[in-house]
């Protein structure tokens, strides 16, 4: 016998993936999944590499992906190097004009680009886009809540209004959009807004089954940084009650998968950017995976209870 040849043993268990994964192609086929990869997940070039190759999977499986993308870290890096002080406040940059043309310019120029290119290795799919083009999307200036009062944070934006046309009509043509999180203000200024809340808007507004949050923990856990379990799964009500609870990073990605599925978005999942390929196995199978915040049951019908697992 042909030693290369899979035995009826070995072959077993990749034959389960796939069945495992039809209901999910199925299911899925022709749905649109907002991904937001987070700064801190683009720990390295094979990661991100992952990311690019399961973007194509993605689209190869009849999914229609579109890309948000993060870079707090590597704005934060740019920054230092023209030595320009930065801080956060509630999770937000205090942005100053002079920070605002070094948010574009690595958003824009630098990391969009890389993963453009990077998901272009594997066939002409990629477009990069800010959410200033075509009027993607519209920010007012938007203050930072710090004990219940208002603080303000420079030119950090809240998206207001999507015009999710341009992003439609390159899925209907097959391209994958990868959208840096700038919006345009309708008063003339250009403005910083967090990766996570760029996401959900955009999701919302195209009416995605999905959103998809990719950062550097495993996903929300329930009493950081004291331990790590992980809430695995929480309705849009337990999470509000969370959220004046939570701290850095983490107000701004949770309020972002709230206003997701309040939206209209079928569920948000925040999970482990740093694990190669967990994209595809929270979407593509059955295993619980991260922390998935879905809407609220209708009236009358039993929610389910957040459940934490260690
Ligand atoms: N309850 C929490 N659960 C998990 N991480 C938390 C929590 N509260 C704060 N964090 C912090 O939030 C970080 C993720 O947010 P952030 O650094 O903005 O990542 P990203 O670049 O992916 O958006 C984690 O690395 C962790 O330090
Ligand atoms: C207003 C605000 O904070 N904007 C973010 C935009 C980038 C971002 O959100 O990147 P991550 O997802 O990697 O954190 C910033 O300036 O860092």
């Amino acid at each position: 016998m042909n030693p290369t040849l899979p035995t009826r043993r070995s072959a077993a268990p990749k034959a389960r993936t796939v069945i495992e994964a039809l209901p999910w192609l199925r299911r899925l086929h022709g749905k649109t999944v907002v991904v937001k990869f987070g700064g801190n997940a683009m720990v390295d070039d094979a990661l991100k590499a992952a990311f690019a190759e399961d973007m194509v999977s993605l689209r190869y499986a009849g999914v229609r992906p579109v890309v948000v993308h993060g870079g707090g870290p590597q704005i934060s890096g740019m920054l230092d190097r023209l030595g320009i002080a930065s801080e956060f406040t509630a999770g937000l940059r205090v942005t100053t004009p002079e920070a605002m043309d070094v948010v574009r310019m690595v958003l824009a120029g630098q990391v969009q680009r890389e993963l453009v290119g990077l998901i272009n290795r594997h066939g002409p799919f990629a477009v990069g886009l800010t959410g200033e083009d075509a009027h993607t999307m519209t920010a007012v200036r938007r203050p930072a809540v710090v004990d219940g009062e208002p603080v303000d944070i420079g030119l950090v934006g809240d998206v207001v209004a999507v015009d999710p046309s341009t992003v439609e009509a390159l899925l209907d043509r097959g391209r994958i959009p990868v959208v840096s999180p700038v919006a345009r203000g309708a008063d003339g200024e250009v403005y910083n807004v967090n990766a996570d809340l760029a996401a959900a808007a955009l999701a919302g507004a195209l009416g995605a089954e999905k959103l998809v949050v990719l950062t550097d923990v495993e996903g929300l856990y329930a009493d950081w940084p004291h331990s790590d379990d992980v809430i695995n799964r929480l309705t849009a009500t337990d999470l509000e009650a969370l959220l004046p609870a939570l701290s850095s990073g983490m107000v701004p990605k949770m309020e972002g998968c709230l206003r997701a599925v309040r939206g209209g978005v079928g569920a948000a999942h925040v999970l482990d950017g740093r694990v190669p390929h967990s994209l595809l196995l929270e979407v593509f199978t059955d295993e619980a995976v991260g922390t998935t915040v879905v809407p609220d049951p209708p009236p009358g019908v039993p929610g389910a209870r957040a459940e934490v697992t260690a």
